[in-house]
């Protein structure tokens, strides 16, 4: 039997024992450590397989496993190669790199409709283009690293070293192939994070806040291991940080990162933001990076576009309203609150900004839909408001 067709078969196995219950990356991790057989070659073939299938998403869901995987290769190989012996010859011939030539040829031969890809598509913003926002989740898109202040030559030096393909988007962002290992070749936080495209363009929201009023206390209250915290550092100029999480685990994640990234001065706390916490400090900017459905980010993660549930991101957004709600009492007068999140939904985003319009005095002073979908980027939600109250 050849490699592919025995790639396939494992493909296929895999797929049919996979419930979504853990990210498919850590259940292939298990499978590949219990499964010494199977050389980097293997692991990188297979693995590519089970994403593919993943990327259909809620599309053509009534096909059998072998017959859904083969259509899901063929729409999300955008190179010809040896997988192409799999396929009759109609297949074979029909193939383009052009991804429209190719979704035209599936057309022929089953309903396929690109919008199925994504669950809810008529519930994301208005903002998005639908059918481009869903046909992206066939691509795998880039990796992004944000170089921090003062390294720019740094790491633009060690890349062109290594002689690693790059796009530099604006001053500081750059683009890589996802397979790229750069943690060998950059010292990671120190000199250049891993951050999202999108994810960097939250500086742009952090700009317009307290710039002109240093130094400043900013409180990011779900911080996880710090990505906008450091984006925060980096961008404002003076700040007093506090960061929170539920999760003390990843506060210890945090600090050991904050190490690494120089940063020295901090205050830490662990606390559920759902439950009646009352912060005895205020402060002049608070991040409220939301826990949501990463719906925004589910071409890197496309396992979610299949097992997603509407429950869940009912879920997220009272999880939100309730934090939210949480922390608008600790914006200083004339402070701000961002509020971000990795999600698409309007349940997740617009509908918490209207929330927020009706239950505080707190003023909308601009939002915006991130869009990375045509940059093989994430798609983020940001909302940046100002305590204006007097007395
Ligand atoms: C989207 S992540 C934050 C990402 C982070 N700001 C970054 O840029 O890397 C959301 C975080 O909210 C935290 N979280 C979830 N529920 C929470 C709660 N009830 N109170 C406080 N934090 C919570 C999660 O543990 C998670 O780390």
């Amino acid at each position: 039997m050849n490699f592919y067709k025995k790639y396939f078969d494992t493909a296929v196995t895999l797929i049919q024992q996979y419930n979504g219950r853990v990210p498919l990356a850590i259940y292939l991790k298990h499978y590949f450590a219990q499964h010494k057989k199977h050389g980097s070659k293997d692991r990188k073939h297979i693995t590519h397989l089970c994403y593919c299938y993943y990327r259909l998403g809620r599309a053509l869901k009534h096909l059998p496993i072998a017959t859904r995987l083969l259509t899901a290769l063929f729409l999300c190989n955008n190179e010809r190669g040896d997988w192409l012996q799999l396929y009759e010859e109609d297949w074979q011939y029909a193939y383009d790199e052009d991804l429209d030539k190719r979704i035209a040829f599936v057309q022929t031969k089953y309903a396929f409709q690109p919008e199925a890809i994504f669950f809810m598509l008529n519930n994301v913003s208005d903002a998005i283009e639908k059918t481009v926002f869903a046909k992206a989740h066939l691509i795998q898109p880039d990796l992004f690293i944000r170089i921090r202040p003062g390294f720019h030559q740094a790491v633009i030096s060690k890349l062109d070293a290594k002689q690693i393909s790059y796009e530099l988007i604006g001053n500081n962002c750059i683009a890589l192939n996802n397979t790229s290992k750069i943690d060998t070749i950059l010292p990671l936080n120190k000199e250049a994070v891993v951050q999202d495209f999108s994810s960097q363009r939250i500086a742009e929201f952090l700009q317009s806040t307290i710039n002109n009023h240093s130094p400043a206390t900013v409180w990011d209250c779900c911080a996880a291991s710090g990505g906008k915290a450091i984006l925060a550092v980096d961008t404002l100029p003076n700040i007093q940080l506090t960061v929170s999480d539920v999760r003390a685990s990843i506060i210890h994640n945090l600090k050991e990162r904050f190490k690494k990234a120089d940063i020295r001065h901090y205050h830490t706390f662990i606390a559920d933001l759902a439950t009646n916490f009352r912060s005895s400090k205020k402060y002049d900017l608070v991040i409220c990076d939301a826990p949501c459905s990463g719906s925004g980010t589910w071409a890197r993660t496309p396992e979610q576009l299949f097992f997603i549930t509407e429950e869940k991101i009912e879920q997220y957004a009272a999880l939100q309203k309730k934090i939210v709600s949480t922390v608008v009492k600790s914006v200083n007068k004339g402070g701000y609150l961002l509020y971000i999140t990795c999600s698409v939904y309007k349940e997740e985003n617009e509908a918490v900004v209207e929330f927020i319009q009706q239950t505080t005095s707190l003023q909308l002073i601009q939002s915006s839909v991130l869009k990375g979908y045509d940059v093989k980027a994430d798609t983020m939600f940001a909302a940046l408001f100002r305590n204006v109250a007097h007395g």
